[in-house]
């Protein structure tokens, strides 16, 4: 669904301070192809929802400039703004209300037609439920609403942020399974934001890593899953781990560590076999020869706590 090489939204230079003692956005380059979904990430107060906000036009920036699908956002943010539907953490519902009657109050509010409010709830899966109250409404079913407002303007581009907040893990599938679809079928471009990539790593197709407003890796999902296998390594130990470190060093090998064992980048399976018939051609004798990989979460972790990229 990636379009080419056009953007839906793209970010210069974005800046922004609560206050002259912290800037809380740095100079922010984030880039989301369109026909994406852009997993935006980042630990608790890394600032995603104020980037979301300053996207939305709900704050100023200090310096920067917003983009979305090639309009500027200062210049046009009408036009930009009738392209978004957005859900920020929880939706404002009215509980006394029906879920199609809420859907039929914002519509009239924002000169929707009708037609529009059951088209959305059957995005979104409740058109059975539309006429349930929705104080009676479980949490998942509130935020699947909660979409389908966002929905209501039929959006090319719809930001969420952290839309599985709270939902137990049925209500988490439920949400990603539909905004997959949202995607696939509608060709709707996602921005979702949230502190953990599990929980967004089978639905992305690019993420963007935030740290302390800083952009601290941006791609395609497949770049952070070539990073997270390329840090895998093989740890060996010998009967003479002096003499196997002298030998691997002679045959050009990475060796990443010397300490209690020798730790060597993992390339592949021949190059493990080759290490393994190196060393014992020598008369070494190998105790041990084990692969250890980190997981997509470890890198991510690891992103967040060295800012190394
Ligand atoms: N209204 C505000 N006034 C002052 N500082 C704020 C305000 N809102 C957020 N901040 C600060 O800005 C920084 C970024 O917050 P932001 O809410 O954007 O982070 P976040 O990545 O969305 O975090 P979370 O995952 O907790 O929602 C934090 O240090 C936060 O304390």
């Amino acid at each position: 669904m990636i379009d080419g090489n056009e953007i839906a939204i793209e970010t210069s230079d974005l800046s922004f301070s609560f206050s002259k003692e912290q800037t809380v956005i740095k100079g922010l380059n984030l880039k989301i192809p369109k026909g994406s979904i852009f997993g935006f990430l980042g630990p608790n107060g890394a600032g995603k929802t104020t980037t979301i906000r300053l996207i939305l036009d709900l704050l100023s920036p200090s310096s920067g400039a917003v983009e979305v699908f090639g309009k500027s956002l200062r210049d046009q943010r009408s036009l930009v703004l009738s392209r978004i539907g957005a859900l920020i953490e929880t939706p404002s519902l009215y509980e006394h209300l029906t879920g199609f009657d809420n859907l039929k109050v914002t519509a009239n509010l924002r000169g929707i037609r009708q037609k529009r409010v059951g088209e959305a709830l059957e995005m979104v899966g409740l058109d059975a439920q539309a006429g349930k109250y929705v104080r009676n409404y479980s949490l998942g079913m509130k935020q699947r609403l909660g979409l389908a407002l966002a929905l209501l303007s039929s959006p090319d581009l719809l930001i969420l942020d952290e839309p599985t907040n709270g939902l137990d893990p049925s209500g988490i599938l439920e949400i990603r399974e539909l905004l997959r679809e949202l995607n696939v079928k509608h060709g709707v471009t996602i921005l979702v934001s949230s502190h953990l990539l599990s929980e967004v790593e089978r639905l992305v197709s690019h993420v963007g890593i935030i740290g302390q407003g800083k952009m601290l890796f941006q791609g395609p999902l497949k770049e952070l899953q070539q990073i997270s296998s390329e840090s895998a390594f093989i740890e060996i130990d010998t009967d003479n781990n002096t003499r196997a470190l002298e030998i691997l060093r002679e045959d050009h090998q990475s060796v990443i560590k010397a300490t209690q064992f020798l730790d060597v980048q993992y390339v592949d399976k021949d190059r493990l076999a080759h290490l393994i018939t190196l060393l014992t051609a020598a008369g070494l004798r190998v105790n041990r020869a084990q692969l250890v990989e980190s997981s997509l979460e470890e890198t991510f972790l690891s992103i967040i706590k060295d800012d190394h990229l």
